[in-house]
Parts: C-alpha cells; sequence; structure tokens
C-alpha cells in the first residue's frame, strides 16, 4: 500500500517502522499546516494533533482516499464527520487505542460493568496515565472506557477529577496523571468497604498502537463504510 502519514509525530514514526516492515511504502509525511495532494496514497494514517485531525480526515474524504485515525481530542466534530464520509462515500476507521490488547480490555471492561451494575456497595473509578506531552486529558481511550461502563450501568456520565472536581453519584470520577515517558496506562476500580477489584492495560510501548493502526489500513483499503477496530479484530 502507498500511505499517506497525516502527523510525522512519535507515533507517525512508529507507523513507518511497522509499515516499512510489512512492504508497505510512505509516499507522504505532513507534520504542519502544509498543503498536500493526498491523491497520490492508497490510503491515509491519521496521528496528528486535536485542532487538525477534523481537517486532514474530511479532505481524504473528498478525495476519495481512506483514512485511519487515531488522533484523540477532536470528537465533538466526529458526527459532522462522519456526514462529510457518508456524502462522499468514503472509509474511515476512527479508534482511541488501535492496540489489540486495549481493544480487548474494552470488551472485558463492559463485560465487568455489567456484572458490578446490580451491586451498590462498590463504587468505580478510574486512573489513566500518560507521558507529559500528551496534549488531552483525560485520554481518548479513557473515555471510550467510561463509554463502555455508562452503556451498561446506571452511570450516566463521567467526570476529570481536578482539585475543584465534586463527582456526583452518577458519574465515572477520571484521574489523569502525566508522568514522564509512559506510553499509556488505564485502570479501572471497583471498591467496596470490604474489597476491590481491579482491571489494568499497560502499554509497553507504542507498538502495539502503531501496529494496530497498520493492520486496520491493510483492512479497509477496498471497503467503503465507517467500521470501529471491532469489525478489524473480529472480536466482542
Ligand atoms: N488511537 C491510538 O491508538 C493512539 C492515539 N494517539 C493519539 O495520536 C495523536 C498523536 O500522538 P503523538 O504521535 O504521540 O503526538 P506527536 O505530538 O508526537 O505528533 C503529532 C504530530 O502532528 C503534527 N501536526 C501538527 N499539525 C498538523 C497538521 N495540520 N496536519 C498533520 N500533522 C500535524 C505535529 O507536528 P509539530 O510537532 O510540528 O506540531 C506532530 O508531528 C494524539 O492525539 C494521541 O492522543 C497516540 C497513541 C495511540
Ligand atoms: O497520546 C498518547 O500517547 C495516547 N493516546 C491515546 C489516548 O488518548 O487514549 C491512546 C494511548 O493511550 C496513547
Amino acid at each position: 500500500m502507498k500511505i499517506a502519514l497525516l502527523g510525522y509525530g512519535r507515533m507517525g514514526k512508529e507507523i513507518e517502522k511497522i509499515a516499512l516492515q510489512r512492504r508497505h511504502e510512505i509516499v507522504l509525511k505532513v507534520s504542519g499546516e502544509e498543503s498536500y495532494d493526498i491523491s497520490v496514497a492508497d490510503v491515509a494514517i491519521d496521528f496528528s494533533i486535536p485542532s487538525a485531525a477534523y481537517q486532514n480526515i474530511t479532505n481524504c474524504f473528498q478525495n476519495k482516499v481512506p483514512v485511519i485515525s487515531g488522533t484523540t481530542g477532536w470528537l465533538e466534530k466526529y458526527d459532522d464527520a462522519i456526514a462529510v464520509c457518508k456524502e462522499h462515500s468514503g472509509s474511515f476507521i476512527y479508534a482511541s487505542n488501535f492496540s489489540l490488547g486495549v481493544n480487548i480490555f474494552f470488551e472485558l471492561n463492559k463485560h465487568l460493568s455489567k456484572m458490578m451494575n446490580a451491586l451498590e456497595d462498590y463504587k468505580v473509578s478510574m486512573e489513566e496515565i500518560h507521558h507529559t506531552k500528551k496534549l488531552d486529558a483525560p485520554s481518548g481511550t479513557a473515555i471510550t472506557l467510561a463509554e463502555g461502563i455508562i452503556e451498561n450501568s446506571s452511570k450516566e456520565k463521567w467526570q476529570l477529577e481536578t482539585e475543584n472536581s465534586s463527582v456526583q453519584q452518577d458519574e465515572i470520577p477520571i484521574v489523569a496523571k502525566r508522568i514522564p515517558d509512559v506510553p499509556g496506562t488505564h485502570v479501572i476500580n471497583y471498591d467496596s468497604e470490604v474489597d476491590s477489584i481491579e482491571i489494568k492495560h499497560t502499554a509497553h510501548s507504542r507498538k502495539g498502537f502503531a501496529l494496530g493502526a497498520v493492520v486496520a489500513a491493510e483492512w479497509l483499503i477496498g471497503k467503503t463504510g465507517v467500521y470501529t477496530m471491532k469489525d478489524v479484530l473480529n472480536i466482542g
């Protein structure tokens, strides 16, 4: 495949390594506001910044280039992007996390949430830890995990815990920690007076995210429509 990398930072570079190992070609690397011709690519992989993702993604739809996006922090425009995708019969996969392990963790989280819903003595909370260069908080993965709990319990929303925040009964508190060089850790905790249940995913590097994005790009080529990593990995 001829791949365009929209965003050539930490993830763009990791994706390049995996793509070359899998015998793909990188035909475009975009890392700023410069104009570019996306039509040279068979597929685009966007890991850019929250303020640039929508423009990058919709430009792909308008030029009929399938696009994978892992950029987080832009989802207030997700529905608009899907409308543009449908208008142009585009091809799209967005995932807050492309790693196989986290996608299994997403399913485990939903299952656990269903089981815990009736047990009022347990209080759910979440913690995510990432490197200090991360622009958004909470992480996209933490938001997806919270949505998985909300779908399967009486919780109605999530709340990022700050010094001044007070968490309501119907909210899932999320603590976001920033520690140098941490690729991404997510913990869900159910705590009662007598015990705690905790599930945790720890990324050891960015390799799993990058491999998942390249596998998703390989899978999307030749398809039209909007898909998720559940379709790609056939899990859940
Ligand atoms: N879904 C997933 O599995 C994962 C998602 N992510 C997400 O991916 C995104 C990127 O992460 P990461 O690589 O660590 O971040 P980086 O900051 O290392 O990379 C972002 C890159 O985007 C570039 N950029 C700035 N403006 C534009 C633009 N208009 N078009 C294209 N590129 C642009 C930046 O250039 P410059 O530095 O010059 O500004 C930078 O090179 C984040 O939103 C992060 O949360 C990260 C890991 C996994
Ligand atoms: O910015 C990162 O690094 C990561 N971002 C994604 C997120 O916001 O969930 C995925 C991963 O945790 C790494």
